[in-house]
């Protein structure tokens, strides 16, 4: 096991900055995923933490000790790529001995590790098998037992999932975190899936444009994203940009040329004191924090609308309600059946309540 510690790196291809100034320490044993859109430097950077890029500034370490400009295979990393880039022709035996192989191990003993590691993912009776004769999900676990195989201190894995179908994602998944606990071993996943990353890692850093904006639990980064880039990527949310306006010194206003139609946060001047100097805040309200009646509630921040969408997955109900000309807000509940689903054009009410109103700025460099 290893802790990977990442300081001050930039990655410039030609004039294409793909990481900028990123510093960060990824703990022994942990399950750290880099989440973030297509482009923004994840794959980048778990390379360079492989060995196959080197940074252009900056340095990578393993327990302390430099391997910036150490070879991939002198790093002692396993690593499963996205479209897992195995031999199609060779049996499973034979692209999971590979790498043992090239170690130069004694026969006897490849043998058993293939063995033991197959047996782990559920692959023995395919030891025989050619890789192009398996299914996506069974490609996939051969790709692993090549990665675990060499009992590698640091794994790496590349959007492992993204070329198989929901269910098997589903399945992939929790194998996935099987074998990393029962290995106990530092693990870096690379997803653009908001959902894989909440639903299996450790700790979380979003990614976007070649820089980390936040890093911090599952729990943190939804319920307290730094930014309205972390809040709009991981989830969904309601952003409205905010007008300041004081009233007796303690809450601010949104859309304060229609004051009925005005969002209310008290004590919120000290949320907003912390961002002095951010071009502009916004305020994020999670579509589940959100309630739709046909009655007004009680309390500041019921605003009146129109329902223009109700959206039905099954498990819960989204409905979009018009509250101005510029503000839709979006509410999610739980399916508490038919009864409970609005109408299209209802007149309802909304409430916000001001306890899950989130005040934050905009991501640097956005506006
Ligand atoms: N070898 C390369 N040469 C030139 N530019 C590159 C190279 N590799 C990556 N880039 C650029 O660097 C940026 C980051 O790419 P990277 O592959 O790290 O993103 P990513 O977040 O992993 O995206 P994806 O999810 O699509 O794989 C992109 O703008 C990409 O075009």
């Amino acid at each position: 096991m290893s802790t990977v510690n990442l300081s001050d790196i930039t990655k410039q291809f030609g004039n294409v900055t793909a990481v900028k100034g990123l510093d960060l320490v990824i703990n022994e044993g942990e399950f750290f995923t880099f989440l973030g859109p297509s482009g923004c430097g994840k794959t980048t950077t778990l390379r360079m933490i492989a060995g196959f890029y080197f940074p252009s500034i900056g340095k990578v370490k393993f327990n302390n000790q430099d391997m910036t400009s150490v070879s991939p295979e002198k790093r002692n990393t396993g690593m499963v790529f996205q479209n897992y880039a195995l031999f199609p022709h060779m049996t499973v035996f034979e692209n999971v001995a590979f790498g043992l192989k090239v170690r130069k191990l004694k026969k006897t003993d490849v043998k058993r590790r293939v063995e033991d590691v197959l047996k782990k993912v559920r692959l023995e009776p395919f030891i025989d098998r050619q890789v192009s004769q398996l299914s996506g999900g069974q490609q996939q676990r051969v790709a692993l037992a090549r990665a675990l195989v060499i009992e590698p201190d640091i794994l790496l894995l590349d959007e492992p999932l993204s070329n198989l179908d929901a269910r098997l994602r589903d399945e992939m998944r929790s194998e996935i975190l099987r074998l990393q606990r029962e290995y106990d071993i530092t693990t870096i996943y690379v997803t653009h899936d908001q959902v894989e990353a909440l639903t299996m890692s450790d700790r979380i850093a979003v990614f976007n444009l070649g820089e980390c904006h936040q890093v911090g639990t599952p729990t943190e980064i939804y319920n307290q994203p730094v930014n309205d880039f972390v809040a709009e990527f991981i989830g969904e949310t309601n952003l409205l940009p905010i007008e300041r306006h004081k009233e007796e010194g303690i809450t601010f206003i949104y859309n304060s040329n229609d004051l009925n139609k005005s969002i209310y946060v008290t004590n919120s001047e000290q949320n907003i004191a912390s961002y002095d100097g951010a071009d502009q805040l916004y305020m994020s309200v999670r579509p589940e924090a959100v309630q739709v009646d046909v009655e007004p509630m009680e309390g500041n921040n019921v605003l009146s609308g129109t329902v223009e969408l109700v959206q039905f997955t099954g498990e819960s109900v989204h409905t979009i309600v018009k509250i101005t000309e510029n503000v839709t807000l979006k509410s999610t509940e739980l399916n508490r059946g038919p009864s409970t689903y609005m109408k299209k054009g209802a007149e309802v009410y909304v409430y916000l309540p001001e306890t899950q109103i989130r005040i934050i700025p905009a991501a640097k460099g956005e506006v």
